[in-house]
This record gives C-alpha cells, sequence and structure tokens, in this order.
C-alpha cells in the first residue's frame, strides 16, 4: 500500500528541477543542513507537516530530512499545493516514479474539505510508531493541532458531539472523522498525543488559536509562535508583498504601471511593501490609512494620504493591505474609473466588497483567464477584479518567492530543533524564537547577498550593553 497521496508522479521530474533551483535562493536553509549535517539535532524526530505544499516548502521537508527527522506531510489549503512539488516529495531525490522513495506526502491541488482532513489524519497517523503518531508538529493555520486537540478532548468525554450539531460544512467533516476514529475505544489521539513534544505555528491564525488554547488550559504540549520572528513577518509582509504584489498584477493585467495612479490601503508591513514597489514601476502612489502614526510614516515616505473617497474616481489600480474588512465598497467601484484594477493582497477575502458588487442590478461578470475577471455596470463602464478578491499574490502569482520563504523556513527550522532536543526548557505554553535565533537566521542569509557584517568591539558592547555577538536589540525593539 502507498504510504502517500499526490496528484501525478510523472511530476516529479518538473518538481525536482524546480526545488533544485529553489535550493539556490534558499541559503537560509541550506546553510543550516551543511552546519547540522553531522550532529543530527532532528535523529528520532517525527515531524508532521500541515503546510502549503509547495516548491519552497519541499526543500523545508528535505532540510529536516537532512537533520535526520522522519517526517509526513499535508497541506493546510485545499488549493495551495503544486503538484509538481508533492509529486517530487513523494518520488525523493533518489527515487522514480515507478519507485518511489520520499516522504509520505498526501495533498493535492483541489482537495475536498474531507479529502483535506483526511489528508492531515494520514499526515498524524504514523504506522510504526510507539504511539501510534509524531513527536513534533509543523503547523500553518493550526489545522493539525486542532485536530489532535478535539481528538483528545472528545476521548475524555468518551464521545463526539453529533455532526449534527456542527456549525459549517468544514466543523462536520471534522466532527465526522473524530466520530469515525474514537467509536473503537482506542483512545487513539490520547496516545498519539503523549509524545508530542511540541508544535511550531507558522501564521497569525494559528498563533491567535495557540494563546486562545493556553487561555482556556487546554493547550496539550508548548508551541513556538514563529510568525512574530522578525526574520519571518517583516519579510513575509514587506518584502515578500513587495515583490509578489507587482508579479500578480503583471501577471494578470500586464498593464503598465508607470504613469499610473495607485491607491494602497493601508500602511502596515504589507502596505509599506505594496507601495515602494509600486512606486519602483513609476506610479504615483496614494496611501489611505486610520492610524496616525502609519499615515505620518506615508507622509513622511513622499506619498500623498487621503481618503478613498478622494481619489476613487481618480485613480487607476487599488490595492487593499489592511486585514480589515470592507475596505472598497460596491459604491466605491461604481465611481471608479473604466477598466480600474481592483485587487487584495491583505486579509482573506472581505476586504473587497464582492457580494455587494455582485448584487448591482444588471451587473455582468465575465472571466477574462483564471483569476481574472471583469464586471461590467449597466452605463457599460467595466472595472477588473483580481482573484475575485481574495490575496491576489497568491491566486494571480506563485506567493512569495523562495528567498523570502528561505527565512520563515529557517526560523521553522530552528524553532523544530529547539522544542525537540530541549524540552525541559518549554514546559506547555507558548514562546517566541529567542532573539538570537532570529538574527541567525539574518546572518545564514548575508554571505548569499555580500553583505559584510560590522564586528561590534568588546567597548562598544558594553557601551550601549549588549553582548559582542548579540542579541542586539531589546525583545520589545520594533525594526
Ligand atoms: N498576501 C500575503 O502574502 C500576505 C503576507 C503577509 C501578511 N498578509 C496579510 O496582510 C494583512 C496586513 O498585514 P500587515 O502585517 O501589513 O498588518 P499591519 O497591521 O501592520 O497593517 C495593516 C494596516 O492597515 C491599516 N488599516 C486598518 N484598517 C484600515 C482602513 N479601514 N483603512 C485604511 N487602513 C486601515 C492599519 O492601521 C495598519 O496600519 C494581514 O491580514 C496579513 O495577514 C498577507
Ligand atoms: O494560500 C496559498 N496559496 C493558494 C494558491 C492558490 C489558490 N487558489 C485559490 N482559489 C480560491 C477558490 O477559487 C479557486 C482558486 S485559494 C489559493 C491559495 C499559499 C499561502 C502561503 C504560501 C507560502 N509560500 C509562498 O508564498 C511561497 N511558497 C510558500 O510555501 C503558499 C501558498
Amino acid at each position: 500500500r502507498q504510504d502517500f497521496k499526490v496528484a501525478d508522479l510523472s511530476l516529479a521530474e518538473f518538481g525536482r528541477k524546480e526545488i533544485t533551483l529553489a535550493e539556490h535562493e534558499m541559503p537560509g536553509l541550506m546553510s543550516i543542513r551543511k552546519e547540522y549535517a553531522e550532529a543530527q539535532p532532528l535523529a528520532g524526530a517525527r515531524v508532521t507537516g500541515s503546510l502549503h505544499m509547495t516548491v519552497q516548502t519541499a526543500v523545508l521537508i528535505e532540510t529536516l530530512v537532512a537533520l535526520g527527522a522522519e517526517v509526513r506531510w499535508a497541506s493546510c489549503n485545499i488549493f495551495s499545493t503544486q503538484d509538481h512539488a508533492a509529486a517530487a516529495i513523494a518520488v525523493g531525490p533518489n527515487g522514480t516514479p515507478d519507485n518511489p522513495q520520499g516522504v509520505p506526502v498526501f495533498a493535492w491541488k483541489g482537495e475536498t474539505l474531507d479529502e483535506y482532513w483526511w489528508c492531515t489524519e494520514q499526515a498524524l497517523t504514523w504506522p510504526n510508531s510507539p504511539t501510534g503518531g509524531p513527536n513534533m508538529i509543523l503547523d500553518d493555520g493550526g489545522d493539525a493541532t486542532l485536530l489532535v486537540h478535539k481528538g483528545v478532548e472528545y476521548e475524555k468525554d468518551g464521545k463526539v458531539p453529533s455532526p449534527d450539531t456542527a456549525e459549517n460544512d468544514e466543523h462536520r467533516v471534522i466532527l465526522e472523522l473524530l466520530n469515525r476514529t474514537i467509536s473503537d475505544g482506542s483512545q487513539k489521539w490520547t496516545q498519539l498525543a503523549s509524545e508530542i513534544r511540541g508544535v511550531t505555528e507558522e501564521t497569525t491564525t494559528g498563533v491567535h488559536r495557540l494563546y486562545e488554547m493556553q487561555r482556556d488550559g487546554v493547550l496539550l504540549f508548548p508551541a513556538i509562535n514563529v510568525n512574530d520572528a522578525v526574520t519571518k513577518s517583516k519579510f513575509d509582509n514587506k518584502y515578500g508583498c513587495r515583490h509578489s504584489l507587482v508579479d500578480g498584477i503583471n501577471r494578470a493585467t500586464d498593464v503598465l504601471i508607470g504613469g499610473k495612479t495607485a491607491v494602497v490601503c493601508g500602511y502596515g508591513d504589507v502596505g509599506k511593501g505594496c507601495a515602494e514597489s509600486l512606486r519602483g514601476q513609476g506610479a504615483r502612489v496614494i496611501v489611505t490609512e486610520i492610524d496616525p502614526i502609519c499615515a505620518l510614516q506615508a507622509a513622511m515616505d513622499g506619498y500623498q494620504v487621503t481618503t478613498l473617497d478622494e481619489v476613487v474616481d481618480k485613480a487607476d489600480i487599488f490595492v487593499t493591505t489592511t486585514g480589515n474588512k470592507d475596505i472598497i465598497m460596491a459604491a466605491d467601484m461604481a465611481k471608479m474609473k473604466h477598466q480600474a484594477i481592483v485587487g487584495n493582497i491583505g486579509h482573506f477575502d472581505n476586504e473587497i466588497d464582492m457580494a455587494g458588487l455582485a448584487q448591482i442590478p444588471g451587473i455582468v461578470k465575465d472571466e477574462v483567464k483564471p483569476q481574472v475577471h471583469t464586471w461590467t455596470f449597466p452605463d457599460g463602464k467595466k472595472i477588473i477584479v483580481l482573484s475575485e478578491g481574495r490575496l491576489l499574490n497568491l491566486g494571480n502569482a506563485t506567493g512569495h518567492p523562495s528567498f523570502v520563504m528561505s527565512n520563515s523556513f529557517a526560523d521553522q527550522t530552528l524553532a523544530q530543533i529547539e522544542l525537540f532536543t530541549k524540552p525541559d526548557e518549554y514546559p506547555t505554553g507558548v514562546y517566541v524564537l529567542p532573539k538570537h535565533l532570529d538574527e541567525k537566521v539574518a546572518r545564514l542569509h548575508l554571505d548569499s547577498l555580500g553583505v559584510k557584517l560590522t564586528q561590534l568591539r568588546p567597548e562598544q558592547a558594553s557601551y550601549i550593553g549588549v553582548e559582542v555577538d548579540g542579541p542586539f536589540k531589546s525583545d520589545h525593539y520594533r525594526y
């Protein structure tokens, strides 16, 4: 029986070529492989991963394996798997599609909800493990951690709520899965959870869930909040979006950005990256903000800062980056110029009022190509909406570049080593990555950019109250 499930093994060769190219752009992970190859710090680790199965994630997986870990993987989003990356992981660097020798991976683009949770369960179920499960989780959004915790909770109660009580489809699927796996009285999930030394969490959503479980006293094992590492969030948010916003707009529209007027709603990390990249293309960038400090920053950075109302009928490109909802409403879009471009790179899918747009009498939606639609108003004026209001850098491009993910995934790898090798230092709770490791991740990326770091001299170190080799900043320093 094959211990993997992917869309098409014949894509493995293509996946391997892209993984090899990505390795060159992920110096942080490749340096970690070299540094720890001998020590094998993850020997004995059984890591269950629930994180977008992409080319970059494949490099992360093979780094964990290079450090001694056994790994089982599922994606954390039903659409985010790159099938060629999943195939390459299943086949492995030394295998062939006829003789796969890779990592057990359960992921394909376009999973149903039932399939998604089946994949997550497969990644959590270890055939040759004494507990039947992992001893480490690497999570993105918290679904793997959730399944384990709900399983243990319902086994303690001796019963699972009826799927009829489910709040939504996803909740129903989870209850059906747990009903199926708990009915035999095997205490599967309690057994499975018993040896988990910890979880490392990639994103804000998953971190929020962890802090809630800690607050409610139900957290079963320690967690490292990787999201708030400076070398993760600053790079994801500012430099990742600075690259992938324009990538998405270009792939979607091929419009010349130079000379156009662009509105960036929000001037946080993501907005700063987006404004800079649009300005870099020669656009005149206007910022909208609610926060006087961020508004002042935008003004100091030379941007006009005004309200959407003031410019909605004049600008050519609109990008939302706020993490808030209802930023661009249907009434705003009705006022926009002919063929104005509207896209979101901030929160899921509620920054742009797509529901309101669809309800305008006589509006006509037309697909130009996947993830690019025109919406024609009754007066004939049309606007171009990207990714149907969802994250345009993912729907119209390929997310963040490998170098950005190298920072985030180096944080993940060091966090895995921390929790796996120093269990006594991490009693159950939620931690951030120690700053010296955050700085280490940055250090690992300097050589490849030709950076020469200045060495602090002892008298200087004592003068500013830090150690010669860092940490160089206090925990509350805002980079
Ligand atoms: N697409 C991606 O690849 C990607 C990557 C990283 C983060 N994100 C998401 O982008 C969002 C923003 O992330 P961030 O790190 O920049 O957050 P942030 O909090 O630093 O910035 C958001 C900014 O929007 C402003 N804002 C809020 N409501 C507003 C409104 N009504 N009008 C104008 N401005 C408003 C806030 O004052 C804040 O300055 C989050 O949802 C984050 O999850 C997406
Ligand atoms: O979410 C991601 N990707 C994604 C891709 C396509 C897609 N298509 C969708 N739909 C919606 C319904 O209609 C059909 C189309 S949703 C969706 C999501 C995603 C996030 C972070 C990283 C992290 N990352 C990078 O950024 C680069 N490498 C990474 O691992 C990846 C993907």
